[in-house]
């Protein structure tokens, strides 16, 4: 679906922030990238959404390079929800989501039924009902977080681009957003800093560390404890629950 080859990236100021990266999302993979505090990972994802101009290497997406795409034709075929999450102008709820549409509505002034159905669909599962005339800015993190992947996933991307998804989350959110995300059996990148999360979402994990992939795999088989302390300098335990059987990771 998109494949990355020695992708580096430059600041403005001259610093390096991404060398030489290698990366691969097969469709219908989860792929999760993690990494410290600064090591590069939203740069990493910008750059794969082709918003940054000054790239050097190969980007192919959908057996064509990212480049040959304009905005609008990517629009289409890959969505991005980003961090930021206030608008110059205080929108509702509604016409946030809406604008997901936009890219489709080839010069038409209105959404066509068949949008309104699919809006309200993505309404319906991530439970905004009761949200859908408020403004924006009254809203909390969590209920912001839910707008913006709403307005990704009525963008019907082949590719979902994730930034942090679960920040600003309860706990109980968290693994709801995440499932809901998994049970769409969609192709994701994501950067998330929880590594529970990462292993349990992610099929596919690229741990990076100074703008380089230091490791690269299957979730399982990279997210050791030897890797995690080299790239996190944190030790850790992965221990196997009890009830679930499920492992998970206790830093020590
Ligand atoms: N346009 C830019 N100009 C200069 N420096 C930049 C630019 N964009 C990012 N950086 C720097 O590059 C480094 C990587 O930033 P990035 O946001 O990709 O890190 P990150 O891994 O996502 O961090 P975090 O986990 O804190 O969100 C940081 O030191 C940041 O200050």
């Amino acid at each position: 679906m998109l494949e990355a080859t020695h992708l580096s990236f430059q600041a403005k100021d001259g610093k390096k922030i991404l060398k030489d990266i290698n990366l691969k999302i097969e469709k219908k993979t989860s792929v999760g990238i993690i990494g410290m505090n600064g090591c590069g990972k939203t740069t990493l994802l910008k750059c794969l959404a082709n918003l940054h101009q000054e790239v050097e290497g190969d980007i192919q997406f959908l057996d064509q390079s990212i480049k040959s795409y304009s905005k609008n034709e990517l629009a289409q075929k890959m969505a991005m929800m980003h961090q930021v999450n206030h608008f110059p102008f205080d929108f509702t709820t509604n016409e946030i989501i809406e604008m997901g549409r936009y890219p489709f509505n080839e010069g038409r002034l209105g959404l066509l039924k068949s949008d309104k159905e699919l809006i309200n669909e993505v309404i319906k599962l991530l439970q905004l009902e009761d949200k859908t005339n408020e403004y924006f800015s009254t809203l909390s993190g969590g209920e912001k977080q839910r707008v913006l992947l709403a307005r990704s996933l009525v963008q019907t991307p082949e590719l979902l681009i994730l930034d942090e998804p679960t920040n600003h989350l309860d706990a109980y959110q968290q693994k709801l957003i995440l499932r809901l995300i998994k049970e769409l059996n969609l192709t994701t990148v994501s950067v998330l800093h929880d590594l529970n999360l990462a292993y349990d979402f992610c099929d596919v994990i690229y741990m990076l560390k100074d703008g380089c992939v230091q490791y690269a795999g299957e979730t399982k088989e990279v997210m050791t404890v030897a890797n995690i302390k080299e790239v996190f300098e944190i030790d850790v335990d992965i221990l196997k629950s009890e009830r679930s059987k499920e492992q998970y990771i206790v830093t020590l």
